[in-house]
């Protein structure tokens, strides 16, 4: 066997300090890893890689708020990620341990001859999901936890939240080992017709928050959220039933069962089989806690205390559960609802307004391609709750097959995309609907996601161009091309052919995002130039003096700026020399200061050197620190 230590010198304290020290012992540890690494490697050949639970210090970014705490487990510190997928399958683990706690201990403790019929598998139930619940309580102690938004990996830091937490004191109540009252009523008595001692484990429903943990995790991840809260409902019923049955079966073996009507009678081939006692005893704790049908009627006091005791609960569990599954189920359905009452609303208009059945026709097929589509979700609402940079993500990623096969969008840059996607609204045409008429004032931009659309002549029968998936129209009259005869007037009619889905972009949206990007307003106003050229509509001249003035006045402003940053530079220098001979003056005037009194009291110069002291010092105060009072800018 091979043995790989890693130890320091004791004497290397004494001359380095203890960070170079803490830094060496650090990397000397992830050598040792690798060594042990490489060896496991040699001998089996399987990945040596550490599972995910550990952090690797060396792969930890900088500014990571962990960052100088020492490693515990050769060279990796134990962290449980609670964003992991193994995290959300161990919560699903310890969930079943649970699950099974709260059914099983109550069901085996009451109906015993559940108990008896496979001891060995439920003594061997038990100790494994002891053995869980041990286990997590390991997970729980290494669960990172989120500091000023960074994972917390710190082991102690770990340790101590946990400690501090009112999980660590259900944990171990959970765990209290109450199974050593088995010394004193052992479950053999189990064999006897009496409730069993396995009731002393009941302490284990304390884990119950850990489920509560993975309901909160699978709801959040799930794309069914409102059937996964139904099933929940369900659960929490069946178990409440259930606990309630176990009850009623425990209370008629208190009484003495078969000694009234309201007790459980256990005579009789039937009602003594195992499966008997249950059913029925769920089916009377259902129409109890239920109140929807006629139980037998209590006989003495214990009985009736107990009844309404199990009315009130059951009215006020019930009533909750059943408003929360209303509202779900209504939840699920509110889309349609509120298309549905969006739909009828404009119906009766129309029918009162009197459209017309053409019209009201063609409003009803539009309804029913929007529904069919996409299912009439307002995407603005929905996404409204984040921010612009995910709601661009999700836009981008939503709408990309559409700009990609825009043209003038392919090379542009991902900020512009960014900034135009998040403007898209979409528009659904109807077949024969004019998107847009030749003459009218252009305000917006469409690029066609689905759908034909036809140019149209004034005659409404000259096809001028056929638009597709991808095309863009309506740029010419919202760029204020100049010499653009029509001015911001349509130059064309726009029909869809079929049902046509388009995004639609407002003129002032487009020009706020084009003032960024001069490039692609090039390319826009080029394909305008272009379509006006061809149709006659664009004044050359007007064009050309434009272009010249633009390029004249962009000149201007570039041979401004290259001013600008000369008289900045030179401005710097200025100030940089000002200070330096400022600094120098300074000393030779404290120097002048100190020399001894009676040394220079008589000599001209120093009284010409004090005159000199006096006039800086008041022009000093006359002038500001930093600029020279002389020089004109
Ligand atoms: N005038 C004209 N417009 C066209 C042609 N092909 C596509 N279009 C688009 O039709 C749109 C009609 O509205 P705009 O004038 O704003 O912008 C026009 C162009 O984007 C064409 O051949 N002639």
């Amino acid at each position: 066997m091979v043995t790989v230590s890693v130890k320091i010198d004791e004497n290397l304290s004494n001359h380095y300090s203890p960070n170079v020290l803490t830094n060496v012992r650090h990397r000397l540890g992830r050598v040792a890893h690798t060594f042990r690494a490489a060896l496991r490697l040699g001998r089996s050949r399987s990945d040596s890689r550490p599972p995910d639970w550990f952090v690797d210090k060396s792969q930890e970014k900088k500014g990571d708020s962990n960052e100088g705490i020492p490693p515990t487990c050769w060279g990796y510190r134990i962290v449980v990620d609670p964003s992991l997928p193994w995290h959300y399958k161990w919560l699903m683990v310890i969930s079943l341990a649970v699950l099974y706690n709260v059914i099983f201990v109550v069901g085996r403790a009451v109906f015993w001859e559940l108990n008896n019929s496979v001891p060995p598998l439920w003594y061997t139930l038990d100790y494994v999901c002891d053995v869980i619940y041990i286990f997590d309580i390991l997970v729980r102690a290494h669960e990172g936890y989120l500091e000023q938004g960074l994972l917390v990996t710190d082991p102690q830091k770990l340790r101590r939240n946990y400690l501090s937490s009112k999980k660590w004191k259900l944990d171990v109540i959970s765990l209290l080992p109450t199974d050593v009252v088995y010394c004193w009523w052992p479950p053999s008595d189990c064999q006897l017709q009496v409730p069993c001692s396995v009731i002393v484990r009941l302490n284990r429903v304390f884990k119950l928050p850990r489920l509560w943990d993975w309901f909160e995790r699978t709801e959040t991840d799930t794309n069914y959220p409102n059937v996964f809260r139904i099933c929940k409902v369900l659960l929490a019923i069946l178990v409440l039933i259930h606990w309630n049955a176990c009850l009623y079966f425990a209370i008629s073996y208190a009484i003495g069962f078969g000694t009234d009507n309201w007790v459980y009678n256990i005579d009789g081939p039937k009602n003594s089989t195992l499966t008997r006692q249950y059913i029925y005893s769920f089916y009377w704790s259902t129409l109890t806690l239920t109140t929807i049908g006629e139980t037998p009627v209590p006989e003495n006091d214990a009985e009736y205390l107990f009844v309404v005791a199990d009315f009130l609960a059951g009215v006020l569990i019930f009533a909750t559960i059943v408003g929360n599954i209303g509202s779900m189920i209504s939840n699920m359905n509110l889309a349609r609802v509120d298309f549905q009452n969006r739909m009828d609303g404009v119906k009766q208009y129309m029918a009162f307004r009197k459209v017309g059945r053409e019209l009201e026709a063609r409003v009803i097929r539009w309804f029913a391609y929007t529904w069919a589509e996409s299912g009439a979700l307002d995407e603005e609402r929905v996404l409204s709750a984040l921010p612009d940079k995910l709601k661009a993500e999700i836009a981008i990623r939503v709408h990309l097959d559409t700009l990609r096969k825009v043209r003038i969008f392919q090379d542009c840059e991902p900020g512009l995309l960014e900034a135009l996607v998040l403007k898209l609204r979409l528009q659904v045409f109807s077949p024969g609907d004019y998107i847009c008429r030749k003459g009218d004032v252009g305000k917006e931009m469409y690029i066609v996601k689905r759908g034909r659309l036809q140019v149209v002549a004034d005659d409404g029968k000259t096809v001028l161009a056929t638009l597709g998936a991808g095309s863009v129209f309506g740029e010419v009259s919202v760029l204020d091309i100049a010499g653009n005869r029509t001015g911001n007037r349509r130059t064309a009619n726009v029909r869809s052919l079929g049902y046509s889905d388009l995004f639609c972009l407002a003129k002032d949206d487009l020009w706020v995002a084009l003032a960024d990007y001069p490039e692609a307003r090039a390319t826009l106003t080029e394909r305008g130039c272009q379509i006006l050229r061809k149709d006659g509509l664009l004044d050359e001249e007007i064009f050309r003096r434009s272009t010249v003035s633009q390029d004249t006045m962009e000149e201007s402003i570039s041979s401004l700026e290259r001013a600008v940053e000369t008289l900045q530079t030179r401005l710097a220098r200025l100030i940089a020399e000002f200070s330096a001979s400022q600094a120098k003056l300074k000393q030779r005037l404290t120097k002048i200061e100190l020399r001894p009194k009676d040394e220079d009291e008589d000599q001209p110069s120093s009284r010409c050197s004090r005159r000199r002291l006096r006039s800086f010092e008041t022009r000093k105060k006359s002038c500001p620190p930093t600029m020279p009072r002389h020089k004109t800018m």
